[in-house]
Parts: structure tokens; C-alpha cells; sequence
């Protein structure tokens, strides 16, 4: 089906327009993946409740996490007394005391030195098998909930294993990075201002108003300053990856829309956005370090001062300033635990929202919940009357034209060959085909006869190499590429349904469609009691590629889409593909009806059911025009139309295996 140019040999390269000057795009693009699924940030409530659950989590493990914090705790200060002792050695060295006199301190250091790598060690270890067995619980509970609530099934696959991977290390992240080096921090701060107490009060008070400022307030300072560009960032570089999905996959109907230019626009302004808020958190990081240097040296520097005026020795002073220095270091691990508290936040109430359920009164989940009748596979007639009433029809048509500005034209296919690869058979050997407006015609033929290039000829995707393509008697190579698109257009092979709302998805066709106008093109579509279904009604967003819809939805999305985009010449490939017979003949019946009067319509179909009431049918085999008719006529004559309708009438009645009976 695909009918994009052949790798590099297509002798005509297809959009030849596209450098023209050109009129100015339809309207805003709809924003495919703009963070439409995104959750809001966090509150901090929400946080809070999310953290208490998931240290519920962690009482099996008190001991072993007590244990490693003790152990961290340890650590910073073996490497504080270890700092203070040098000190002291190196100065009290300086006076060339007794040899015995130093014994004491040279040992100390050893074993700080050697103790504090055992420590460490040992901390990492107890830590990291106390988080880790933790770990391996939450993970299985959040599987567990996941795999009830069958996301993996409903095509959500990446959200499924965003929460099992990404999100579950949030917790993991919150115990090692957060809790465990916060509390060493604050044990140590509380030892190194009674130690310095024991030397001089005065110094102490300084040293524990540094302290204050580098655990306390700086760590608040760095949240409220990067909070609101941290809960900006996570959403923005999840719309940025479904940009990048989308932009890729549905470049072909953002091109067969116009809306090319304007998505792209949208996707760059976000990179834009998300590249300001990154830089604007690394300056205030480095911001915030520059202070914790600052507030360091002051701390030291205001200690010393104190020690000397309330008559402290000199070696001492020295202990006191390298002590000071060191115990604010420590501190300042809480500015680095605060910044990792808030990246964290997000997860931290998924992962909470998943172990508790909604009635914890924990954030919501990301991205509203389609109900069951999304994840229902698409078998029977939706809502569509089989016989569509033709007041309702006209209606239908009515809504659309309103806001259909695109003027009837006549399209003319003359003696149109393509070629995709020099040497290969023609994919269209010398077609002819006339679509006046107003006119509708089918396509119909067996697999690979050329059904999709026809319709790529005629949307300007694929040029000839031979005959011409004409609209209004213009060559289609002469119309600019953003032009093209509200005169011929429509419903193109695998069309694709972007991460967002059904109303923005619908609203690429036509941006400036009303709710009547979606309403007339997804009643013709069979999808508007679904959308009503829908506890977001229009705003329910369709998951990655449209997961989070069944096949047949995908295609009745796509449809309203080309319905309400409505052009002059209305190309459907294939619009009932993955409905069962009875919605695929209600649906085609109410798209038909749907189409505004001197609307032409180019209709491909592997069904044949349906097609009466067409102007022509075009039989096509291998390239070629092999029967052309309506109908009646074609079932009346011998041929592959006649053997196909007998064999798509007799399977779809069931009785194929009473036909193959001897
Ligand atoms: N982009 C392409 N590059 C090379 N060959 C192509 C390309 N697209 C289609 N073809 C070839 O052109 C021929 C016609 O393909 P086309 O997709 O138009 O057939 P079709 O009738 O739409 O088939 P189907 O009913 O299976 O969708 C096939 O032989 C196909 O292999």
C-alpha cells in the first residue's frame, strides 16, 4: 500500500511545488502530542501523600535503611574528624612537639582514613539491599496493577513501562539520593556544632547559623526556584518524544492536510521552550552552588573570627576553620537531595497512584482512562443506521459545507503512467480516468494493481513519468504543495492518528471547524456515540499512534477527519478498513451521504458492497484499466469484478464452505 516515491529512483521527484510561494497554511496545526496527555504537576499535598505511601512500603526494610543512614552518617563524619585531626596534626607538627604527642592523632587519621572507605562501603552495600529488595516489591505491585488493568493490552505499552521502569526508580531515587545522605547531612550538622561547642560556644553559634543557611535555606531557596521549570520539563520532553513519533509517522497526512509547516513550528517552539527551561535550570543550580561556596567560606571565616575573640588557640582556630568548612560541605548535600526531591515528584505520585488506588486521594493518573469501549475490538455496527435516514444525511452534508470553503473542481487522469524503479513494470500503465465535480467513483482491484498510486497521482504525492495530471485543466505538478491539499485530499492509505484529543486530531482536517461540524463528521464516521461515551467526551486523547483506540476507530477518527476537511476532490483509500461488513456498509453509506453535493469522490475499496449507487467503477490489474462500469453492468459481464462480488457476497453470507463442496 505504500505509494510514497521509490528510494531515490523515481524519476519525478513527487511535491515539485513545494519551494513555491505559498498561501499563507489553513490554520493552526492541531499539535499533535503538545502534552495533551501530560498530567498536571504535583502539588505539594499530593506529594507528600505519595511519599508517606511509598515509606509505608519501606517499614519491612526500617532496619536495614536505619542501618545505611547510620553508616552514611558514619562516614561524613570519620571524613570531618579526619579533616579536623589533620588539621590539628599538621599545625601542632609545625611547633616540632614530642614524637609521642602526636602518636594519638597519626592514628586517628589512619583509621578515619581507612574507616571512613569501610564505611562507605558497607553503607552502599546495606543501602542499596535494602532499596533494592524494596524495589523488587513495589515493582511487582505496580506489575500487578498494571497487568490488571490491562494497559499493555489497550496499546499502552510505553506509559506501562515508563511506570515500571522510570517511575519505580523515582522511589529507589527518594530512599538513596534523598532520605539516607539528608539525614547523614542533618546527623553530622548536629555532631560538628556540639563538637565546636567544645572548643568555643561562640564559634559553634556561627558554625550552626552557616549550617542552618546551607542546609536549610538553601535547599528551600533551590526548590522554589527550580520547581516550577521542573514540573514544566518532565511534560515537555514527553511531548517533545511524541512530537518526534508523530512528525515522523504522520508526516504523510500533515502533508496530505497542509499542516505540515505548522506542526513543525509547534514541535520546534517546544524544543525551544524546553531548551530555556533546561538552561534556566543549570544556571540556577550553578547559582545556588556559587552561594553554597560562598555561605562555606562565610561560615569558616565568621568561626574563626569568634574562636579568636573569646580567646581560642591557634591550632584550635585552625581545626575550628577546616572543621567548619567540611561540616557545611556535608550540609550542602541537602541543597543536592532538595533538587533531587522535586525531579522526583512526578513519578513519586504515579508510582502512589498505582499502589493505592484512586480512593487515597493521590493524583490521578497521566492521561485520562478510555473506558472499555476503547479497548473493545471493533465487531459491530456502531451507531450508524444501517439505513441512513437522508434528512439526517443532508444535515450531515449541511454542517460540513458550512464550514467547507473548498470550491468543486475537475479532476483528469490522461494516459498516466508511474514508475516507480527504472527497469520494474509500470505501478499505473496509461490510465485514464475523468472526475468531473460532482462525480464519484471506485477503484477498485486485486492487491498491488496500483489502486494507492492512483491516489497519490491525484493528491501529488507520486508524479507520471508519462500522460498528465490535471485539475481545472492545471497541471498538478503546477499547484504549490500547501494548496494542493484543500482541493485534493482526504483519507490516504494507513492514515495516522496522533497522540492527542480526538478533537485536535479531527481539527487537523479543518482547524477552524466548529462543534457542529465535528459532531456532522464523526456521526458520518459511526464514531460519535463512542466520543459521547467518553468521560472527556472530544477531549479524550488516542495514546501513541492512536493505541488507545481499536483498529476500527483508528479508521473511523481518520475518516471524520477527511470528512470535515472536506475537499473539492474527496480521496478515500480503503475508509472501512477493520469494520465487519455491516459497519463498513453503514459507514461508506453515511461518508457518501456526508460528502457535500459537487464534491467529487475518489473511493478505493478491496469491498465491492456498497458501491451501487457510484458513478464508475475503474477495475484496475496490474497497473491497467481492465473493466470500467457501473455496477450493475460490471456484474452482469464476466470478468474480476463479477468473480469478486460473487465471492465477497457468498463469504460474507458464510456459505463460502458450501461452495467449495465437490
Ligand atoms: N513507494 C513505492 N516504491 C516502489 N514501489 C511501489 C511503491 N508504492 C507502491 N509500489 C508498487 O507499485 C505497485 C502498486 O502498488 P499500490 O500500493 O498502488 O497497489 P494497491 O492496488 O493500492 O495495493 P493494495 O490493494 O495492496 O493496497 C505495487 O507493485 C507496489 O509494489
Amino acid at each position: 500500500m505504500s505509494t510514497g516515491p521509490a528510494d531515490g529512483a523515481s524519476p519525478t521527484p513527487p511535491n515539485p511545488g513545494a519551494g513555491a510561494a505559498a498561501a499563507p497554511p489553513p490554520g493552526p496545526p492541531p499539535n499533535p502530542g503538545a502534552g495533551t496527555a501530560a498530567a498536571p504537576p504535583p502539588d505539594g499535598r499530593s506529594v507528600r501523600a505519595a511519599e508517606r505511601t511509598v515509606l509505608r512500603l519501606a517499614r519491612p526494610y526500617l532496619g536495614r535503611l536505619v542501618g545505611a543512614g547510620l553508616l552514611a552518617a558514619a562516614t561524613e563524619f570519620a571524613g570531618l574528624a579526619l579533616m579536623a585531626t589533620a588539621t590539628w596534626l599538621l599545625m601542632s607538627a609545625a611547633g616540632r612537639p614530642p614524637l609521642d604527642r602526636l602518636t594519638v592523632a597519626i592514628v586517628a587519621v589512619r583509621a578515619l582514613a581507612i574507616g571512613r572507605g569501610v564505611f562507605r562501603y558497607t553503607e552502599r552495600l546495606a543501602g542499596h539491599d535494602a532499596v533494592l529488595r524494596m524495589i523488587t516489591d513495589v515493582r511487582a505491585r505496580v506489575f500487578a496493577t498494571l497487568a490488571g488493568r490491562g494497559d499493555a493490552a489497550r496499546g499502552r505499552t510505553g506509559d506501562a513501562l515508563s511506570r515500571l521502569v522510570s517511575d519505580v526508580e523515582a522511589v529507589q531515587d527518594l530512599l538513596l539520593r534523598v532520605l539516607v545522605p539528608g539525614s547523614a547531612a542533618v546527623g553530622v550538622s548536629v555532631l560538628a556544632v556540639a563538637g565546636a561547642g567544645l572548643v568555643s560556644l561562640p564559634a559553634a553559634g556561627v558554625l550552626a547559623l552557616g549550617l542552618l543557611v546551607a542546609g536549610v535555606a538553601l535547599p528551600m531557596a533551590a526548590t522554589a526556584l527550580t520547581r516550577r521549570a521542573a514540573d514544566e520539563v518532565a511534560p515537555l520532553r514527553g511531548a517533545l518524544a511524541t512530537d518526534a513519533v508523530d512528525l515522523t509517522h504522520g508526516a504523510a497526512d500533515l502533508a496530505a492536510f497542509g499542516a505540515t509547516r505548522q506542526a513543525l513550528a509547534a514541535a520546534g517552539g517546544r524544543a525551544r521552550r524546553l531548551a530555556r527551561l533546561e538552561r534556566r535550570l543549570a544556571a540556577t543550580g550553578f547559582a545556588v552552588d556559587a552561594a553554597g561556596v560562598l555561605v562555606a567560606g562565610a561560615t569558616a571565616a565568621g568561626a574563626v573570627a569568634a574562636a579568636l575573640h573569646a580567646g581560642v588557640g591557634g591550632v584550635l582556630v585552625g581545626v575550628l576553620a577546616v572543621g567548619s568548612l567540611t561540616a557545611v560541605e556535608v550540609a550542602l548535600a541537602l541543597v543536592g537531595a532538595a533538587r533531587q526531591r522535586t525531579q522526583l515528584r512526578a513519578g513519586l505520585v504515579r508510582v502512589a497512584a498505582l499502589l493505592t488506588g484512586p480512593e487515597t486521594g493521590v493524583a490521578p493518573l497521566t492521561g485520562p482512562e478510555t473506558g472499555a469501549a476503547s479497548a473493545a475490538p471493533e465487531t459491530s455496527p456502531t451507531p450508524v443506521p444501517a439505513t441512513p435516514v437522508p434528512s439526517a444525511e443532508a444535515r450531515t452534508a449541511e454542517a460540513i459545507a458550512t464550514v467547507t470553503a473548498a470550491a468543486p473542481h475537475d479532476v483528469r487522469l490522461d494516459e498516466v503512467t508511474v514508475r516507480y524503479r527504472v527497469g520494474v513494470a509500470p505501478a499505473l500503465d496509461r490510465v485514464t480516468l475523468d472526475l468531473p465535480a460532482g462525480r464519484r467513483v471506485a477503484v477498485v482491484g486485486p492487491s498491488g494493481a496500483g489502486k494507492s498510486t492512483l491516489a497519490a497521482v491525484l493528491t501529488g504525492t507520486v508524479r507520471p513519468e508519462g500522460g498528465r495530471a490535471t485539475l481545472d485543466g492545471v497541471d498538478l505538478s503546477a499547484y504549490p504543495a500547501q494548496e494542493l491539499p484543500r482541493a485534493v485530499g482526504g483519507l490516504l492509505a494507513e492514515a495516522y492518528v496522533f497522540h492527542t484529543t480526538v478533537r485536535e486530531n479531527l481539527l487537523l482536517g479543518r482547524p477552524a471547524a466548529d462543534t457542529d461540524a465535528l459532531t456532522a463528521a464523526t456521526r458520518a464516521a459511526g464514531l460519535l456515540d463512542w466520543v459521547h461515551a467518553q468521560p472527556a467526551g472530544w477531549d479524550t486523547v488516542v495514546g501513541e499512534e492512536g493505541g488507545q483506540l481499536s483498529g476500527g476507530q483508528r479508521q473511523r477518527v481518520a475518516l471524520a477527519r477527511a470528512l470535515l476537511a472536506a475537499p473539492g476532490v474527496l480521496v478515500l483509500d480503503e475508509p472501512t478498513e477493520g469494520l465487519d461488513p455491516a459497519a463498513a456498509d453503514a459507514v461508506l453509506a453515511s461518508a457518501l451521504a456526508a460528502t457535500p453535493a459537487g464534491h467529487s469522490v475518489l473511493l478505493i475499496s478491496h469491498r465491492l458492497s456498497g458501491l451501487a449507487g457510484l458513478d464508475e467503477i475503474v477495475v484496475l490489474d496490474a497497473g491497467r484499466v481492465v473493466q470500467r462500469g457501473r455496477h450493475a453492468e460490471l456484474v452482469a459481464a464476466p470478468g474480476w469484478y463479477r468473480d469478486q462480488w460473487l465471492l465477497q457476497e457468498a463469504a460474507e453470507r458464510g456459505y463460502l464452505a458450501l461452495t467449495r463442496r465437490p
